[in-house]
């Protein structure tokens, strides 16, 4: 018996047989609107091919108003049907299942046309929506129910209605943003009264036998959210309109709460599903931040859910069940939830991918072909870069030598890894490792060539990282400065700390020296007391105050630029950064400037006027001040007259960007 027994396990939904139960979530991913249906064909066709049990397409509007972007994609006439029954036909010829997801984003759409139940602006959106009439409430609940139709039309299994994060339906769901007193608001019953009426005209759409999935959301995460007994019943009503599942939806796009990035703990939400599980006769599905199959088999082995959606996992490995099913689960790519290729693309306008592989979305244009010629090719350093083009060449049917100065693989993958919320970089450096693993890799640690070493071979690949940029701060002979590598190798630090520095890197070298203790990320009730997460669940929305968090150092994180530090954290994430910095007490400046570090600590001014000079008083000062590119071995081989490549931070090194790194990585390993 396979050691993901219950995950492998067919299961009936509805009238629908899957061969498993794993569902592939939504996700709007961009490739719907780049005009070529091949691509999206292919994208679903591959996750099709990988295993996927169920597939549920990314939101698609039911009409214009609906759209989370004017250019969203949706099925608004029957002209396009055609172009999803091509995405259907390449999914049911691997075998695979799929739903497409309706989703009309009400007061979230990004367009001066958005409706809502009230006309309340969201907080994360500029323009004010039309509170919608009782013709205009008709006039939504009937595209849905059209769209729906067009869906089985166009050869889709099913259809998932998005009842949460926060979209149209649960706007009218809760009194934070219906306040209408008439028979669309005031009671829950009246709150409810839409998306029972879409489930209802949507089943009478489909017919009987299509799948009908409803995200329902099982905790809001914003004031004025439902309460856990509201949740419940809706999900029995919506049993009652006609759904034939419930699949988890987590908190609002407006919540101040994290939830799916990397410093969520695994599986954080599994057991609302598991509460709400015995509460209705449909099965439930679970989500968010389940990313292994081991995870997923231990979900479904204690109950918890019926089905287990993975969606990002979907991107980082398209090949996740058929690995799990063959014995070779240590080989599946894991999503390090980290949203930098996918959802902070998604929010940028920019096609989604995946930092892990960059292949996602980009099937039919990124591929590792077998090499016409086969040859032997040195690659020189062994971070994320070096080792994708490794992998890659190899596959191709390359001979690969993989040389690193150090004894152990994933270069400064090995500072990332130390960082609290960053746990996921220790399963991403075993896959790394097992990648190594291949007959045409040989590895060469701990050794650092010389040109002459380097000459046999017919390409050479630079890939030796960065070195940190030392900033030119006039430093007193014997001031307490580190650098940020040396802190996160365990240099010890005093407890009052100036970072300078308020990249990505400062930011982790604050949090690391923030943290005291178990990391949240794996200790769910810290994690719960730190965000304010109600464990009982009772509380409206699931909210109760925070728990203040005493501080075990004072710590100043600095930035040269004016504004907000942490500009370019991450689009979806730097907020998260910011906000755990700033509940741990460290102080966050910009625009200041850096006059010396003397023995007691920074002295700083401030502006372009430059301030009085002030003394930070502080027992270490931690160096964040960016890397330049590691090229000495480069300028050697250019000396010998050797050619070479240049990737990853050798190349740019302007910020650590393992994503950059990897990307360029794989596209040269499908070239040479
Ligand atoms: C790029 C991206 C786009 C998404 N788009 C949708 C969407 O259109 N509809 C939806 O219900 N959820 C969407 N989601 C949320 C996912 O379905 C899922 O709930 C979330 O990613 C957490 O699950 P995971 O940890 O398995 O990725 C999206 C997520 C990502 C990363
Ligand atoms: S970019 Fe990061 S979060 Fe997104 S799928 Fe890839 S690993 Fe997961």
């Amino acid at each position: 018996m396979s050691e993901y027994s219950h995950l492998l396990q067919p299961i009936r939904l509805g009238s629908l047989q899957l061969r498993n139960r794993s569902l592939m979530g939504s996700m709007h991913t961009g490739l719907e609107e780049y005009g070529d249906v091949s691509r999206v064909a292919a994208f679903y066709a591959a996750r099709a091919r990988g295993g996927a049990g169920l597939i549920v397409t990314g939101g698609m509007a039911p009409n214009r108003e609906g759209g989370v972007l004017p250019g969203a994609s949706g099925l608004f006439s029957v002209q396009d049907i055609a172009a999803h029954r091509q995405v259907t036909d390449a999914v049911h010829a691997e075998g695979g299942h799929i739903a497409m997801q309706i989703l009309h984003a009400g007061r979230y759409a990004y367009s001066p046309d958005c409706v809502a139940p009230s006309a309340i602006k969201s907080p994360i959106s500029p323009f004010a929506p039309r509170e919608l009439d009782e013709a205009g409430i008709e006039k939504q609940i009937a595209d849905i129910a059209t769209a729906a139709a067009r869906a089985a039309e166009a050869g889709y299994d099913g259809v998932e209605i998005m009842g949460s994060e926060g979209y149209l339906l649960n706007q009218f769901l809760v009194t934070h943003t219906n306040r209408r007193e008439d028979r669309w608001g005031g009671s829950y019953e009246n709150r409810m009264r839409l998306p029972l009426e879409v489930v209802r005209r949507v089943r009478a759409a489909l017919g009987p036998d299509r799948l009908l999935i409803f995200r329902l959301s099982l905790i809001d995460l914003i004031p004025g959210g439902s309460a856990w007994e509201e949740v419940v019943q809706l999900a029995k009503a919506v049993e009652a309109a006609g759904a034939d599942v419930l699949n988890t939806g987590i908190g609002w796009h407006e919540a101040r709460v994290p939830t799916i990035a990397t410093s969520v703990p695994r599986a954080a939400f599994a057991d609302l599903t598991a509460k709400l599980r015995p509460e209705t006769g449909l099965p439930v599905i679970a989500s968010n931040r389940i990313n292994s199959p081991d995870l997923a088999e231990a979900l479904l082995a204690s109950g918890a859910a019926d089905m287990v959606s993975m969606a990002r996992p979907w991107l980082a490995d398209a090949d996740f069940i058929v690995k799990a099913a063959s014995g070779r689960a240590a080989e599946i790519a894991p999503c390090i939830a980290c949203n930098q290729a996918c959802l902070d693309h998604t929010f940028s306008g920019k096609l989604t991918s995946c930092l892990v592989n960059p292949r996602a979305c980009h099937e039919t244009e990124l591929v590792l072909n077998p090499a016409a010629t086969p040859k032997h090719i040195a690659v020189i350093g062994a971070g994320p870069a070096g080792m994708t083009a490794a992998r890659g060449l190899a596959e191709r049917g390359h001979q690969v030598t993989l040389f690193d100065k150090s004894d152990s693989l994933g270069g400064q993958l090995n500072l990332a890894k130390q960082v609290p919320g960053k746990e996921e970089f220790h399963g991403l450096l075993r896959w790394f490792a097992r990648q190594m693993q291949h007959p045409n890799i040989t590895l060469r640690l701990g050794a650092e060539p010389r040109p002459d070493d380097l000459a046999r071979f017919e390409e050479r690949i630079i890939a030796t990282g960065v070195t940190p940029r030392d900033p030119g701060i006039a430093t007193e002979a014997g001031a307490p400065v580190l650098s940020y590598i040396e802190v996160l190798q365990g240099a010890p630090v005093g407890k009052r700390v100036v970072v300078i520095g308020a990249g990505g890197i400062g930011f982790d070298v604050a949090g690391y020296l923030a943290e005291s203790g178990p990391s949240p990320t794996e200790d769910i009730s810290i994690w719960r007391r730190e965000w304010g997460v109600a464990p009982p669940w009772q509380a409206q929305g699931g909210l109760v105050p925070p728990a203040p968090q005493p501080a075990e150092r004072q710590i100043w994180l600095l930035q040269r630029s004016p504004g907000k530090p942490g500009r370019r954290l991450g689009k979806t994430t730097g907020w998260i950064h910011r906000a755990s910095l700033a509940a741990k007490g460290v102080q966050m400046s910009g625009g200041v400037n850096y006059e010396a570090i003397r023995r007691e600590g920074l002295e700083i001014s401030r502006g372009e006027t430059r301030t009085e000079p002030q003394l930070l008083e502080a027992d270490t000062v931690v160096l964040c001040t960016g890397q330049e590119p590691e090229r000495s071995l480069a300028r050697q081989l250019e000396a010998r007259g050797l050619s070479f490549h240049l990737i990853g931070g050798a190349d740019v090194a302007a910020e650590l960007d393992a994503k950059r790194a990897i990307d360029q990585a794989m596209r040269l390993a499908a070239q040479l």
